[in-house]
């Protein structure tokens, strides 16, 4: 069971409608009183209307307590139900949600949208050897009253939210004090090495608020999550979620700055100040990336902003090219109409988001003056959800003064057509020479020595492998003449291990398919994992392997990283096969 108290405002009208996606209700009352409750037409992947009729007149302004009595389905798309074997521990089973954008209606009666913001109030029951934890602030736990075989758990947010920022946690966690209002959450087998990758975490926030403004949300907890989680962070409020991938090695301090940053980040861009609708995504990662490589700056160099920030433009192409140039996907701002958002998703609201400001950084004179824009927007719209065009007109009024170098922009090209941007920024390449050069003495086979690699920093090393990606194939005897000088092989760094398997298998390194293959399927992150497979199903002798690995572990994946790699090697969504 899982009360959960939302505080909605519902328009005065006998008819109420709840988002659901395959909840199975059983009973709805209004103050106590049953109400008739119907459940509409079921869409493709939107889920159902929950049409609840109350039994009484609503004046406005009058408080009503809604009850919705109901159960999740096994397969859930926010929610990824762990056996014991799946887990670090193998003892006890492990649930983690992951709703954003629209996967809450799976988990819980909602209004759906980032639209509605909220706040919330939880009370979990768990057998009592597992730990709950919430995107809220903790609130007490005590044994159950009902069963003495189980704990209850109690959460509040107090800070008005959308409804795909509820997360909950269960499983056999331990936590860590990071900071003075940080703890950091795991199964025990990660969490002391968790603590210690993220001990600069106070440091960041102090960072982050100095430049946007104070972190109004109280606690800054990180969770870390088994490695099915499909993604490399999610910003749940109160409790940043974060995958393993980030922590295999003993992670450079400046390597999880990008991550966690970003998340941070999220607390004022996107947590705060939100899209209204899906197609204004660019608002919450264009300003989030932005501020993260803003932190990024001050905690690191402007050098390394910009090294990352040309880092992102190469994601961006990398996202153009997947999708196609003329996509309509690819327009900072898409029109979604009948897409599922998962498939829509990429790295274009983040790095053309980032791109678009970071250009209207340099037209409206620096970072400093820039970020007094940013700032200012932060303070403007917080606790809302807005639009592209109320940030635009935000935008004018802050830089009055500078209208007639705003009106030269060209928006519809930023905004509304697809492929890259219509302006390149001149990023400083100070940090990327090293990369941009080492990749060049590639292109035939000359000397190198491990020292080529041993002088770049792991971010560089990364770059090194993505410049390499970008282009054609090398030949067979230079990656492996590659694996012999800089053992690449024996790098555990998520990051290079995924572009270093790549490029390899780009280059029909035969060898390299297990490998590839094994790193798809042991975590999940889908960065990683859908990239990997498609390598293996474009090698034309490993097709069918491709298809045979997915489908063999494909059960045990998230679901929407199972949906999402069927499409990518076109196997049908049917369970069956
Ligand atoms: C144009 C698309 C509009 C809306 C899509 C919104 C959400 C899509 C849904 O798939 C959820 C995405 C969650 C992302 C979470 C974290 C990312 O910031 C990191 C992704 C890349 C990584 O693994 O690092
Ligand atoms: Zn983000």
């Amino acid at each position: 069971p899982l009360p959960l108290f939302f505080n909605l405002s519902l328009s005065p009208s006998y008819h109420q409608t709840l988002d659901t996606k395959d909840l199975k209700v059983s009973k709805v009352t209004a103050n106590g009183q049953a109400a008739k409750f119907t459940l509409g037409p079921k869409h493709s992947f939107m889920g159902t209307p929950l049409e609840i009729t109350l039994p009484f007149d609503l004046s406005r302004g009058q408080h009503v307590i809604v009850e919705v009595t109901y159960e999740t389905a096994p397969n859930a798309s926010a929610l990824q139900w762990l056996t014991p074997e799946q887990t670090a521990g193998k003892k006890h089973p492990y649930l983690f949600s992951q709703c954003q954008a629209t996967h809450c209606r799976s988990m819980v009666p909602c209004q759906d949208t980032p639209a509605m913001k909220h706040t919330y109030y939880a009370q979990v029951s768990v057998p009592k050897e597992l730990v709950a934890v919430m995107s809220a602030v903790r609130d007490g736990e005590e044994p159950d009253p009902q069963d003495s075989s189980r704990a209850i758990y109690r959460f509040r947010q107090p800070v008005p939210m959308p409804s795909y920022l509820i997360a909950i946690v269960v499983g056999a966690l331990e936590s860590r004090e990071i900071g003075p209002r940080s703890r950091v959450w795991s199964e025990k087998e990660f969490v002391d090495k968790a603590a210690y990758e993220f001990s600069e975490t106070e440091t960041m926030l102090k960072t982050a608020e100095g430049l946007a403004g104070p972190y109004v949300w109280g606690q800054y907890d990180i969770l870390v999550l088994p490695p099915s989680f499909p993604y490399g962070g999610m910003e749940n409020p109160c409790l940043t979620y974060a995958t393993p991938t980030l922590c295999p090695c003993l992670l450079t301090y400046v390597f999880y700055i990008c991550v966690i940053a970003h998340e941070i980040s999220h607390s004022w861009t996107g947590n705060l100040v939100t899209n209204k609708t899906w197609e204004h995504f660019w608002l919450n990662e264009g300003h989030t990336v932005y501020l993260e490589r803003m932190i990024g700056r001050s905690m690191e160099s402007e050098q390394f902003r910009q090294f990352k920030a040309m880092g992102g433009w190469k994601e961006l192409q990398e996202s153009v090219n997947t999708f196609g140039a003329n996509n309509p996907l690819t327009n900072l701002v898409p029109n979604l109409n009948e897409v599922d958002l998962d498939e829509a998703f990429s790295s274009v609201p983040y790095e053309k988001g980032f791109a678009l400001l970071y250009h209207l950084e340099e037209l409206m004179g620096g970072p400093e003056v820039f970020m007094g824009f940013v700032k200012s927007y932060i303070q403007l719209f917080s606790y809302s959800s807005i639009t592209t065009e109320e940030w635009k007109h935000y935008l004018f009024t802050y830089f009055k003064n500078k209208v007639d170098i705003l009106n030269k922009v060209d928006w519809n090209a930023w905004m509304h057509t697809p492929g890259m941007p219509p302006v390149k920024p001149q990023y400083d390449s100070t940090m990327a020479d090293a990369c941009i050069a080492l990749c060049k003495r590639w292109g035939d086979l000359g000397n190198f020595s491990e020292w080529d690699v041993k002088t770049l920093s792991t971010h560089q090393l990364i770059e090194f492998l993505s410049l390499l990606l970008q282009q054609e194939p090398l030949p067979l005897s230079h990656v492996k003449r590659m694996q012999e000088v800089y053992q690449l092989n024996s790098f555990n760094n998520a990051e290079i291990r995924f572009r270093w398997l790549r490029l390899c298998v780009k280059s029909k390194w035969e060898d390299a398919v297990p490998m590839a293959l094994k790193m798809a399927t042991e975590q999940g992150r889908m960065k990683f994992t859908r990239p990997l497979f498609k390598e293996v199903y474009n090698f034309d002798k490993y097709h069918e392997e491709a298809v045979r690995v997915f489908v063999a572990h494909r059960a045990a994946m998230h679901p929407v990283t199972a949906n999402l790699v069927a499409k990518d090697l076109k196997v049908d969504n049917d369970k069956s096969t």
